[in-house]
């Protein structure tokens, strides 16, 4: 559990802010993570790396040169949102391109994909690497759909290398995606983990007991046996792995012994010592093993072996010096940087007023329908919190709050200027997705965004334009996250939601009355997902653990439209009251 905390929703930018005025001398503070304090120099591509905070020093402690150029940073356990990833991209961009190389994790590759777009359609070349280094998270027929552990740093220590080498985007993305072809790896946990200001570990191993090839984020692993011997431990991890050997891998191989977060280092050393003689006797040469932490997961008690296999180009990236602040490696030139470097752009465009009162007063009801989901959300944070725990990571009560927050706050800033229920509506949606990060992040600002579009700002919306905006928002969330009705998505929620609006308004309901009903849909229909099996995000591969629990994203969504029908029929009162 952590002993240092303010609030639990501002843990991950306190500790970002931290770090940078820690390492003012090699990092600086950009939107959405840090970059070098040094420019990237021109024609050189930049290697913007990123994932969810709580793995440090993954993934800003690996900033600086010999390694990437920027961390996009997510809330704890969560990616970074597409804003975010965008941002820190542009501020390390050059004519050369961007090369985004991360872990592969749904919302992850969702929020960095979203990222590319964006990048690419500004003219800005860019290429994905994902890491994929877990043995243990998928078949090695599916390899593609393997998550990204430890096995990180060497693909990232791959790309920032050849970056420097002044490779074309193309050569630096084709090495980095050998790197991973490459690069193996297998964790086992010993115990769990507590988020920052939760009241109970999101997962657990029994005592005695060794989870093997439990994720990072305590996805499940493929089985639990009792606590082995040191020596034991290192002669399967190295076994394991040597059953993966590479298809035509010479004998040369880095070395990477990871502790997930309360092993220590004369522990790992204990366990090098075997594995070291394993790898040895099996005929293979160790070229400069890393023992220590590079992929953590808080106090999580594991530790993970990762090989990568090695060739001569690849070698001498492996060997090559790195000064980061959390990885150092030989003799490197750093220039100091002026300390007072900070480049946190701000992005507030002006707002245009609604030209009438009927537009501004539609543009003040969708801000208070925005501060009822926040008080409702913040109300219930623990408890989805919790839900999320049963089969996710956990996140989604903080994610959705430091979205919803972000949401309210753009919204009332927005009323304040005069602004109408679209333009409120797209920048509370646009904020939500860049505070909140995750996968539920970005489809939230897809489906605000979608609304604030289809509804505009022109006069105050009938219900039948509020119910085809709903409509339009369900479509942009499916489009998006391509998730279908019985996935166990928030997609379970939000369809039923939009067809009881829309047949209650077709039908002649007034609109208080009909989003009642649909709020009452959305609501029972969270609750059946309790009974589906998850087909897409993180809780997948947990299908069978999240049966008897409904999905997170599905209540919360139920929960936000239950606060918006109350806000509606007070609003509908006060009016009339006035009148
Ligand atoms: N493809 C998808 N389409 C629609 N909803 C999805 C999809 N994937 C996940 N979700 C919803 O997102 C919810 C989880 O949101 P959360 O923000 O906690 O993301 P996450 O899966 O933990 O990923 P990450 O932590 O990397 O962002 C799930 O309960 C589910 O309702």
């Amino acid at each position: 559990m952590s002993y240092v905390l303010n609030d639990a929703a501002d843990f991950a930018d306190e500790s970002a802010d931290g770090f940078v005025a820690a390492h003012r001398d090699l990092v600086r503070r950009v939107r959405g993570g840090v970059a070098r304090a040094a420019a990237t120099p021109a024609g050189q591509v930049a290697v913007v790396i990123g994932g969810g905070s709580g793995h440090y020093p993954a993934f800003a402690g690996l900033v600086g040169p010999g390694l990437a150029h920027a961390a996009a940073m997510g809330n704890v356990f969560a990616s970074p949102s597409a804003q975010q990833v965008h941002a820190v991209a542009k501020a390390v961009a050059t004519d050369a391109g961007v090369l985004l190389t991360y872990g592969n994790y749904a919302g992850d590759a969702l929020n960095f994909d979203q990222a590319q777009e964006q990048l690419r359609a500004e003219g800005i070349h860019c290429e994905t690497v994902r890491v994929t280094d877990d043995i243990f998270s998928a078949g090695s027929d599916e390899r593609e759909k393997r998550r990204g552990i430890a096995g990180d740093l060497a693909v990232f220590r791959v790309a920032g290398w050849a970056a420097e080498q002044g490779r074309s985007l193309d050569d630096v993305a084709a090495l980095a995606a050998r790197a991973n072809e490459r690069t193996r790896s297998i964790g086992v946990a010993f115990s769990g983990c507590t988020l920052p200001g939760a009241d109970a570990p999101l997962f657990t191993v029994p005592e005695g007991q060794m989870a093997v090839g439990m994720g990072i984020h305590g996805e499940p692993g493929i089985e639990t046996v009792p606590l082995p011997k040191a020596s034991e431990l290192a002669a399967m991890l190295v076994e394991r792995l040597l059953a993966e050997r590479p298809d035509g891998a010479a004998d040369r191989v880095a070395v990477i012994v990871n502790g997930l977060g309360s092993v220590k280092s004369e522990e790992l050393f204990v366990l090098y010592g075997s594995i070291a003689a394993g790898l040895e006797a099996a005929g293979l040469v160790i070229v400069d093993p890393e023992v220590g932490e590079y992929a953590t997961s808080f106090e999580m008690a594991g530790v993970s072996l990762t090989l990568l296999w090695l060739d001569v180009e690849l070698e001498k990236a492996w060997r090559a010096p790195a000064y980061t602040p959390a990885y150092r490696k030989g003799v490197i030139e750093v220039a100091i940087a002026d300390a007072t470097s900070e480049d946190a752009p701000s992005d507030d465009e002006t707002i245009t007023a609604a030209t009438t009162e009927e537009a501004a007063a539609a543009g003040r009801v969708a801000a208070s329908a925005l501060s009822a989901i926040h008080a409702a959300i913040d109300s219930d944070v623990d408890e989805l919190g919790r839900l999320d725990a049963v089969a996710g990571d956990g996140d989604h009560g903080i994610g959705m709050q430091r979205g919803v927050r972000a949401a309210d706050a753009a919204a009332a800033a927005a009323v304040r200027a005069g602004a109408g229920a679209g333009t409120v509506l797209t920048r509370a949606g646009d904020a939500w997705a860049d505070k909140a990060g995750g996968t539920s992040g970005a489809l939230w600002g897809r489906g605000l965004r979608a609304i604030g579009e289809r509804l505009g700002n022109a006069a105050a919306p009938d219900p039948r334009a509020v119910a085809e905006a709903i409509a339009a928002a369900r479509d942009a969330v499916q489009a998006f996250g391509k998730a279908k009705p019985g996935d166990k998505t928030l997609v379970d929620a939000l369809v039923p939601f939009a067809q009881t609006l829309v047949e209650r308004v077709d039908a002649g309901v007034d609109l208080v009355t009909a989003w009642k009903d649909a709020a009452a849909a959305a609501t029972t229909a969270a609750r059946a997902t309790a009974d589906l099996l998850p087909q897409m995000g993180r809780a997948r591969p947990h299908s069978q653990k999240s049966l008897g629990t409904p999905d997170p994203g599905a209540v919360s969504l139920a929960l936000a439209v239950t606060a918006v029908a109350a806000a509606l029929a007070e609003h509908d009162a006060l009016e009339e009251k006035e009148n």
